[in-house]
Formats: C-alpha cells, structure tokens, sequence
C-alpha cells in the first residue's frame, strides 16, 4: 500500500512540477501545491482506513479546485490561439494585397465582380516588372496574366492552356513576388520535376524536390527548409502529400507561421477517373482543402473537357467556378486558352517503304527547311532511334549533329545528351516518347515522327513540344501503313488502344480536312472537349460547336490538282472477294500479301493453315493458288501503292479487319473480311458494275499533277473557314469519302510511286514532298466542310 502511495505521489510530483515550472509566473494560486506535498507525504505516516479516506476526500477536492482554476485559463487559451488564427489570416491576405508599393486597392469593382485579365490590378507594376527582371520575357502570353493576377490575390484558380502555353510562369512568377512564402507544386512525374526544378534553379528562384528516392538526409534538410523561414516553391508527387505524416506536419507548421502560399496540382486532368490519364493517387489531394482550408489551390493542365471539371472541383475541394474575366469573390477562378497553337505547322509527308530512302528524304528534308536548327525525331522503338541517329549523321556527313535518347540510354549519359542539345552541340534528337515530358527547349524549330504515335492525344503532346517560344515550327509526320501494322503488334491486346490507334491512322491517310478541324473533332469525341476550346478560351463549350479551319497545315494549303478523288467501289469489292476466298481456304495474308494478291502478282499463291491437336490454327507450310479471274472477275489495276491506300481506307471504314497471331518471338498481323464486308461480297460484279452497292470514294496523290513548290504557303495562311464539327455523323452518312475521316494516302504506295516519278530528278526529294505544301490553288472548302 504504501508503495502504491509513494508511485502516486512520484507521479504527481513530476506532473506537479511541470505545472508548477508553466505558471510559475503566472499562477500564484499554484504555488500552495507544494504544501499539498508536505501533507501528502504526511499521509504516508496514516495507518488508519479512516485516515486514508479522509486524505483522499481532501486530495479530491483540491483536484476539484485546481480543475476549477484551470477551466478559465484553458478558455483563455482557446480565445487566444482564434485570436492568433485572425491575425494570421489579415497578416497573408495583407501580404497578399499590399506587394505594390501602389496605394491601390483591389475592391474587386464596384459590385464585387473582377477582371482579373486587366493589368490594372494593385500590384500590375511589380509584375510586369518582375516578368522582365527575373523572367526575362516582356510580354505575358494568352491568358498567363489573368492567371497570375488571381494567384497573387489568392484565389483558387482552374487553368487550361496548351502543351507549351506557359503554365509554369503562372505560378513561378506569383511564388517569387510579395511576401516570403512556400508554393507547392504536385507532379506526376519525375521528369516534370526535375525540369522544373532545373528551370527554377537557372532563375535563381530557391526550390527542391520531394519525390521517392530522395534520401532520408535530404528529405530532413528539406523539411527544415520547409520549417523555416525559407520561400521559395517545392516539388512532390501527389502520394507524397497524402501518405508522408512528417510532411503533413511540417506543412502545417509552415502554414501556421503564415508561409504556405499555394499548392499547384500540374497537370491535374490526373485527378479525374473521367479524364485520359486519371491516376489515384491524385484523388489523395482531397486532402489539401480538408488540412488547409485557407490555403488557395491552383489547378493546370493543357487538356480539361467540360466533363471533367465537375470531377476535379469535387475532388479537391474547390468550390464552383467564375470566369476569370468577371470573377466573383468567392468562386474558382477559371482561364483557358485557345488549344490550337497556330505557330505549329501540320502535315504528313509519305513515307518511302525502303528504310535507307526513308532516311535520305527525312535527311533532305532537314537540311532543307532547318538546316542546323534544333529538333526532334521520335522514333518506333529504342533500336530505330539508334538506327535513324546513326543513319542520319552518315546520311548528312556528320552535319545534321544527333544524338539518342530513350529508355535503354543510362541516366548519365541522357543528362550529358540533354545538357548538349539544350546548348546546341547537338541538333536533333532521336528518341522514343521517352523524351518528352519536362523537355522545354524553347527554340525546337521541328518534331518529325518517323513512325505514327500510338494515339492522337500522344501525338498532340509529342508535336507540342516544338515552338515553346511561339516561333514558326513544323510538325512533320512521316507516315506509310506499313508502319501503322507494326504499331498494331503493340497495342493489339488492348481493344482500347487499338480504337485509339485506328483514329491516328485516319488523321495520317487523310488528306483532306484541317489538321486543326481533325484534332478538334478527335477531342470533342474522346474527351469532350469543346469544338471551340481550339479557337477560344472557351474549353467549356459555351461558344458552341464550330471551329475554323487553320489556313497552314498541308491539308489546307494543298493544291487540290495534286489529289485525286476516286470511286473505287468494284475495286473495293474485287479486294474483299479476294480476302473472302482466302479466308474460306483456311489462308493467312499480310496486308502486303494482299497487295501482291489482288494485282494478279506473286503467282497467285498464299499460306495456309491447318487445324493443330488443341484446335489452335497453324501455319500448314503449304500454299494454295488462287484464281483471281473466277474469284473477282481479274485483277485490281490501280498502283501497288494505291491499292494500299485503298486497303487502309476499306480498313478504317470496318471493310477489312485486321488479327494478330502470335509466335514465341513477334506477333504478326494479318488481315481478314471485317464486319462491313459483307454490304459488298454479296454482290455480283455486275451488281456494283450497275451501282447497287454504297458507293466507296477514296483519295489519292495525283501523280500527274506536277509538284507546286511552297512559296504560295504565305499567301494561303490566315484565310481561314468555319466547319461545324458537331453535327457530322448524319452529314457524313452519304458522304463516303469522309466516311472514315479522311482516305487514301497511302505512304508507301505514294512513295514508291513517287519514287518512279522523279527518279530521274535530282531535286526529287525536296520537290517532290512539296506536293503537301505547295498548293497555289488552295483547300477544297466544300469538301473539307462535309469531313468528320
Ligand atoms: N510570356 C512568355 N513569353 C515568352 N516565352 C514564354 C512566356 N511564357 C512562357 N514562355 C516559354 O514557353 C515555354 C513553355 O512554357 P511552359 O513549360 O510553362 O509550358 P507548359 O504550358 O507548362 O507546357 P507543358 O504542358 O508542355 O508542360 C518555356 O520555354 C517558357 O520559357
């Protein structure tokens, strides 16, 4: 018993000092405490039950007291920590309001509604003079100022701009202006942040990066900067927020000394399950308003359809949206701008099908149009990137100076080629998609795609990275089908991505509608993008659903003698009656085999296949013949190439499928009737002789037409015609040429053709891939209205 008296009183003695150590000063009433010690240890002294009851009785009364006493002061604490809260609050929002040395106030106009997009504001003159000090740059692009002004007034902002719009400075410029302060950015990808990191350091402006392999020494110097008084802005990936609880408190303490400026969610369309690239961890961000309700969030990103907006408002808490132009006080403050950026120049060039003429006419190309300026060449695979670099360089005698970068490339060699490019040892890079992102080299006067993307959203992106600095660019890409069944092995497993690749081969065949008409139109159907978003900041769609053509892609510049529109309707049904009677004879044929097939080449002949033990179809090793007069009446008489195109187009238009066999090594793919096929099969040649089938347009290259060479392009630029792209699915039905979204050029078919054409020509190259750019006598509006 005693024992149990002493550890209580060992305990209340220590907790008593504490207090007692706290008030000293403040409490007097504590002081008698140590009385009640010298009693207590009188109590240890009692023997008696009575006795103890009694020191017991007492010791609960002066608790009681003492609980009585402290109830005030905890109530004063309470008031005082609110009080303290207030002060905080009036402090940043004074901090935020008053960084001019302006006596103006911001009194958002007389009924509370602002413009943010004026340069009017309180602070105008620090801003434009920090953009030209720090920044370097004079003046503010699209709506960048908008934005700053609402960040710098703290507001919640939502703001789309396109790939290379210049979303960094809308928050880089309000993180270095006013009062001392931490802006923290949320990434994605490490890429992102190393480049931003990299850009802020060469400004000078103080920054670091959390992401997962930071060190745990790193990450405490980090914390303690974050601590400290330190500004400055810090880079995370999104989990890092939700799961660190050493940075959710190190956050909160910088937020109670008034330091956390803003959080910044970079491509935040990551938020919503809805967009093109949801990831979850971006949902964790939930978690900023919950934490620190007052501290302003700033959403960007270069791709917002107005059906993921609602998505990303709930996800992170903001509240509903106002224009930028005429803000209320409270809501998220909305920018966007035009998506198009009409400093890039579209066109697709065809392809030779022979790797070594690839190179030659890529190379001539170059040295034609940006001879020893900056670019870029993405590239199939790493082994191509290798191939194309090493081709090149030999090709140009060493002056088209390259280098290669790509997922097999070690980190510190990818470094060295980076820090080469970005001073100008080397020109052009040679890479997979894995250069890109928080790539931002201003001057990359061209992006050459030597092989088609996988999907118009990562060509869109790829193509984006040339111009940064608003000049002229080119985005040039080098197209033939064969290269677009070789992308299929790799997508093929994938119904989505086959879908999606199926789009970028129609933007690649069509020769016909604006580039820009033909991204819109691909956006507005896969992420409901406003047709109007390209032209406007209207990324919600209230200007409803038109779009003007851009007046400088090839499309729209081209001469319209140099293609040719066709119906090859019995020379569609000759195809499929071919690849019918393949297919009841248990055969297989590439596209290519096709080919040869139905010009009455290659004897005739196909693979075949029989059925193996577990019913899977192998190949036979033998051949059957085919009669090509019984089975479709004689040959196809139209160009290797030509036929090519034609089988692209039947297969965007659901005429012929394609099927994907596997080996141990490669997965290969054939061709077989798709499920349109049978609207023409079922008929007679004569049937189609006699215009019962629907008929089938296709577009070629005109060979005939001689070449126009591209000095008209200047007086084409800028005329410029409206389509409506919303309602084109009903429009189209009895258009068959704009059935698919575009037709013909085949690359390879063209190339060759073209090969025979100037062949004798030694300026053939460069003249002859004029034919996409020349073009005095203009589009084909009409035409070009009616397309998908
Ligand atoms: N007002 C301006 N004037 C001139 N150049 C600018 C301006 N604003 C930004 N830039 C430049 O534009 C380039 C692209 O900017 P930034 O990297 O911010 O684009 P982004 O919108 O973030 O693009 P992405 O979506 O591809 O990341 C940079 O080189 C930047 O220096």
């Amino acid at each position: 018993m005693t024992e149990v008296i002493n550890l209580i009183s060992d305990e209340e003695a220590e907790a008593e000092s504490r207090i007692a150590t706290s008030n000293r000063s403040a409490a007097p009433e504590l002081e008698s405490r140590s009385d009640v010690a010298h009693d207590r240890s009188r109590v240890g002294g009692i023997s008696g039950r009575e006795d103890l009851r009694a020191a017991l009785t007492r010791l609960d009364a002066e608790i009681k007291s003492v609980q009585e006493q402290l109830h005030p002061l905890w109530q004063l604490h309470a008031s005082l920590l609110s009080e303290r809260r207030q002060l905080e609050s009036q402090l940043s929002n004074l901090s935020h309001s008053n960084i001019s040395s302006s006596s103006k106030s911001n009194d958002h106009g007389k009924d509370g509604i602002i413009d943010y997009q004026k340069s009017d504001q309180p602070w105008s003159d620090t801003v434009q003079g920090v953009l030209q000090s720090r920044f370097g740059l004079s003046t503010f692009r699209l709506c960048q100022e908008g934005v700053i002004n609402a960040a710098i007034d703290g507001r919640d902002i939502v703001c789309v701009m396109p790939t290379g719009g210049g979303k960094s400075l809308t928050y880089q410029l309000p993180a270095v202006i006013g009062s001392k302060g931490l802006t923290v950015v949320i990434s994605p990808l490490l890429a992102l942040i190393w480049d931003q990191v990299r850009a802020l350091k060469e400004l000078g402006i103080e920054s670091a990066m959390l992401i997962g392999s930071t060190s745990k020494e790193e990450q405490n110097a980090i914390y303690k900067r974050i601590e400290g008084s330190h500004d400055g802005a810090r880079e995370l990936k999104p989990e890092k927020i939700a799961k660190s609880k050493r940075l959710k408190s190190v956050l909160e303490k910088a937020n109670a000394g008034g330091r956390l400026k803003r959080f910044v969610i970079d491509e935040a369309h990551c938020c919503s399950q809805l967009g093109h690239d949801f990831r979850p961890d971006y949902q964790r961000l939930n978690v900023l308003k919950t934490l620190f309700p007052r501290v302003p969030i700033q959403a960007v990103t270069a791709t917002l359809s107005s059906k993921t907006l609602p998505d990303l408002l709930k996800i992170l808490r903001l509240p509903p949206i106002c224009d930028g132009r005429a803000a209320n006080k409270t809501g998220t403050v909305f920018f966007s701008a035009p998506l198009f950026r009409s400093n890039l120049h579209y066109q697709v060039l065809p392809k030779p099908s022979n790797a070594k003429a690839a190179i030659e006419k890529i190379g001539s190309w170059i040295q034609l149009h940006h001879p020893g300026e900056s670019g870029i060449i993405y590239c199939f695979s790493k082994k191509d990137a290798d191939t194309v670099a090493e081709s090149l360089k030999e090709w140009s005698n060493g002056e088209i100076k390259t280098g290669v970068y790509h997922a097999g490339i070690e980190d510190w060699e990818k470094e060295k080629i980076h820090v080469k490019w970005r001073k100008g040892r080397i020109n052009c890079i040679c890479a997979t998609i894995a250069f890109g992102l928080g790539i931002d080299k201003g001057d990359v006067r061209y992006v050459i795609h030597h092989s088609l993307s996988k999907s118009l959203e990562g060509y869109y992106q790829e193509t984006g990275r040339a111009g940064r600095d608003g000049q002229k660019s080119d985005c040039v890409l080098f197209y033939r089908g064969q290269d677009a069944s070789r992308l299929a092995t790799m997508v093929y497993s994938d119904v989505d991505g086959l879908g999606k690749l199926q789009e970028m081969i129609k933007f690649a065949q069509d020769l016909l509608t604006c580039r820009k008409i033909a991204f819109a139109k691909y956006f507005s159907a896969s992420s409901h993008l406003s047709a109007a978003a390209w032209d406007h900041s209207d990324t919600l769609g209230a200007s409803g659903g038109t779009v003007s053509t851009c007046g400088i892609c090839d499309n729209c510049i081209r001469d319209p003698t140099s293609i040719i529109t066709k119906d090859v309707t019995l020379d569609a049904w000759k195809c499929l009656k071919v690849l019918q009677n393949v297919s009841s004879n248990e055969g297989r044929v590439t596209l290519a085999n096709l080919v040869e097939l139905v010009r009455g080449l290659g004897g005739g002949a196909f693979g075949t296949m029989k059925q193996g033990k577990r019913g899977a179809r192998k190949s036979s090793g033998e051949k059957a013949s085919l009669d090509l007069e019984s089975v479709a009446g004689g040959k196809v008489t139209l160009s290797k190439d030509d036929v090519e195109t034609l089988l692209v187009h039947l297969s965007t238009m659901g005429y012929v499928s394609e099927y994907f066999a596997g080996t141990a090594y490669s997965v290969n793919v054939y061709v077989q009737p798709g499920p349109r096929a049978i609207r023409l099969t079922r008929l007679s040649a004569e049937d189609v002789e006699a215009g019962l089938a629907a008929e089938i347009e296709c577009t070629f290259l005109n060979l005939k037409a001689r070449v126009v060479k591209r000095k008209a392009t200047s007086k084409k630029e800028g005329k410029k015609t409206l389509v409506d792209i919303s309602d084109n699915d009903d429009k189209n039905e009895n258009v068959p040429q704009d059935e698919d979204g575009g037709q013909g050029l085949n690359d390879s078919n063209v190339i060759d053709d073209l090969d025979e054409v100037f062949d004798d020509d030694d300026d053939w190259d460069n003249e002859g891939w004029e034919v996409t750019k020349g073009a005095a006598g203009g589009r084909r509006p009409d035409k070009k209205a009616k397309m998908k």
